[in-house]
């Protein structure tokens, strides 16, 4: 294992190999992989793969590349083409888009074409597209056939900072976000930021949501420089893009090393999540993204950590003002029945005894999990919020 380092010398692991490119280790042994970034990787997904899951043999081997419509016009075509010129034979599958489809049954619509296709233990398969499509792609290849290698190449914000690092794979099931999963890492992340140039503003704000998210439960100084660019981030103007990338995965592959499974410290990437998760289900994943949703469960968190003495006011405006400069709505609507949003807390993984454990702030850059709120404090926080 990694030797464990403080959070400056953690800026170290990163290396940058090139202008604007970083490489990020995760480092679990003989799960461990490699996440990629650079501008116009894309078009070398054939190689990278080849080299570095088929052991520069590609002959012969299967590279299912799991997508949607919107990411198959943009980015589709160079990625498989990449592929085919790297000597993989493709399988392209293009899956309806959206939260409402991370189902049992879109899985079970790939298993299908996997068995038709006759996959063998060697394929790959290559999940190209939002969290979405990872985490459906991810636990297809969890399961068929007891495993098939997987590499992530997202390309949405939100994906290229979270969702393709860590190999929590899975999908939503009845009210519960999440529910049905396996832990199964990818072989290889390869990130190219270029592709969030086709990705509308709103997508972008969702993933920088879970980029905050970084600065407050691990890294001071990242949110002091999350704030100065949170609005060239969005327009992907800032000369900060790829290092926000790669320090939000770095952070997370620091975090997820040390506790793989979740059974401890990587609660606190769920940082706002207990509340964000109700959210998206008691509006039938419809209404939110997923970034909305936390970035309203952040400041719930905030707010709760306020009302039990653990953390400041002022960092609690502090989050109001970054997630309000970016355009979030972090007031908790009228509509929203804080009732319903309880009630809902009891099916958090987090969750003991059918009891929500809730990951609070000490400080900015500085969380601590497992906390087990009174619901008079919850219901008086969610209010306070219903009222900014
Ligand atoms: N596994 C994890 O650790 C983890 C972490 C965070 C979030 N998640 C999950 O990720 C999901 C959210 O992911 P998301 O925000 O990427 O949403 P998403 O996958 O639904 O993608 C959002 C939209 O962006 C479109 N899109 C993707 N790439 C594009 C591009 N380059 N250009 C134009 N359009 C593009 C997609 O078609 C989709 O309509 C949620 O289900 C969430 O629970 C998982
Ligand atoms: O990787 C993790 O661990 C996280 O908690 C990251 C979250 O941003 C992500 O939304 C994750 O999918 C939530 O996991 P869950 O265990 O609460 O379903
Ligand atoms: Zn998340």
């Amino acid at each position: 294992m990694r030797k464990k380092k403080n959070q400056l010398d953690v800026n170290a692991d990163i290396k940058a190999t090139a202008l604007h490119s970083y490489d990020v280790h995760l480092d679990l042994g003989s799960r461990a992989y490699d996440i990629l970034v650079e501008r116009g990787l894309l078009a070398r997904v054939g190689e990278e793969v080849s080299k570095r899951v088929a052991g520069g043999d590609p002959a012969g081997r299967v590279a299912v590349v799991i997508t949607n419509p919107k990411v198959e016009l943009y980015h589709g075509r160079v990625v498989m083409d990449s592929l085919t010129a790297a000597g993989f034979r493709v399988v392209p599958v293009v899956l309806a888009a959206g939260e409402t489809y991370k189902t049992l049954q879109t899985v079970r619509r790939l298993y299908k074409i996997f068995h038709a296709e006759q996959l063998d233990r060697r394929a790959i398969v290559v999940a190209l597209g939002g969290g979405v499509i990872g985490d459906v792609a991810g636990f297809a290849a969890a399961s068929y056939n007891r495993g098939l290698d997987f590499v992530q190449v997202p390309t949405t914000l939100l994906a290229q900072v979270d969702s393709s690092v860590g190999g929590k794979t899975g999908v939503n099931f009845d009210n519960a976000k999440n529910l049905i999963g396996a832990f199964y890492q990818p072989k290889l992340v390869i990130i190219d930021p270029d592709t969030l140039r086709s990705l509308p503003i709103r997508e972008r704000r969702s993933g920088l949501a879970e980029i905050i998210k970084y600065g407050i439960i691990y890294d001071k100084p990242f949110f002091d420089l999350l704030e100065r660019e949170v609005g060239s981030l969005l327009r992907l103007s800032s000369a900060q893009l790829e290092y926000a990338i790669s320090r939000s995965c770095e952070i997370k592959a620091r975090v997820v090393e040390q506790d793989e499974r979740d059974e401890g410290v990587r609660a606190i990437l769920n940082y706002g999540h207990t509340v964000g998760h109700a959210l998206e289900s008691i509006t039938h994943y419809r209404v939110y993204r997923h970034g909305e949703a936390i970035a309203i469960g952040m400041v719930s968190a905030a707010l709760i950590g306020e009302e039990l003495g653990l953390s400041s006011p002022e960092d609690t405006d502090a989050i109001i003002r970054i997630f309000t400069s970016a355009g979030f709505h972090v007031h908790l609507g009228e509509e929203i029945a804080v009732g319903g949003v309880m009630r809902l807390l009891s099916w958090d993984k987090k969750a003991v005894d059918g009891t929500a454990r809730f990951v609070l702030m000490e400080k900015l850059g500085k969380v601590t999990p497992g906390h087990n709120v009174p619901p008079d404090v919850i219901r008086r926080a969610l209010e306070r919020q219903q009222a900014l």
